[in-house]
């Protein structure tokens, strides 16, 4: 698995406001968005596209464009769903897909309680978005699903990941054909008791859509 932490000032800024408590939720999400459109820019570096003619007022060049299928963009909901925007905003006409996981916080397995994503993902590049990789349990068993699809392809996006979850998804990925590639807003320093990463931002969905049990 290829590891990109981002190294930029505005991406460390805006990050510095997501992990301030006081950071209310429109702010919150705002900042979700930027960071992703900042992120998808390097995430998607080796998208697929294809040489296409284009006719210009004054002659004809070679453009190209995304390739056909396009990439799939799969938020995990809840928190995933806070990166989509930021994400369509890079890659407007990508199809999207979605899968539903809550991580049990005494165990920390994750659980998957909706599936919305093609049948297939023969030959597809795929995009999947969550905010927090803690324990990894719930990207390496996203993964693990678009690879039993035949997905070609998969980038993680994330914004604050723990040395722990990496590891995990190094050791889970191993074994896959598909190239797996990871990028991260941030490296944080590790997990506490409840899983929860330090010094991290808190609960992400929490913190987007407010507190449901
Ligand atoms: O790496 P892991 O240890 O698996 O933890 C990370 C997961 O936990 C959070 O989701 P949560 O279960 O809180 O669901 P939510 O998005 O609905 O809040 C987060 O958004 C990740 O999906
Ligand atoms: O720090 C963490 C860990 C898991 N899920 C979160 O939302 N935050
Ligand atoms: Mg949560």
């Amino acid at each position: 698995m290829r590891v990109h932490v981002a190294d930029h000032p505005l991406i460390s800024h805006k990050l510095s406001v997501l992990r301030d408590a006081r950071t209310d939720s429109p702010t919150f999400r705002r900042l979700t968005e930027e960071l992703v459109t900042l992120l998808a820019y390097e995430a998607t570096r080796e998208v697929s596209v294809e040489t296409v003619e284009v006719t210009t007022p004054l002659t004809t060049t070679q453009g190209v464009r995304l390739t056909s299928p396009g990439p799939l963009v799969v938020p995990i909901l809840r928190a995933g769903l806070g990166m989509l925007e930021g994400m369509q905003r890079l890659l407007p006409t990508a199809e999207v897909g979605f899968l539903g996981m809550i991580r049990n916080e005494e165990t920390f397995v994750a659980e998957t309680y909706a599936e919305r994503l093609p049948d297939r993902l023969d030959g597809r590049q795929c995009y999947v978005l969550d905010p927090m990789l803690a324990t990894g349990g719930t990207l390496a068993m996203a993964i693990d699903f678009l690879v039993e699809r035949g997905a070609r392809e998969i980038t993680a996006i994330t914004l604050l990941s723990a040395p722990e979850g990496i590891e995990r998804l190094e050791r889970d990925t191993a074994h896959i054909d598909a190239p797996v590639t990871l990028f991260s807003a941030g490296l944080d320093e590790r997990l506490d008791e409840n899983g929860y990463i330090v010094p991290g931002l808190g609960d992400a969905g929490d913190r987007l859509y407010g507190i449901v049990d």
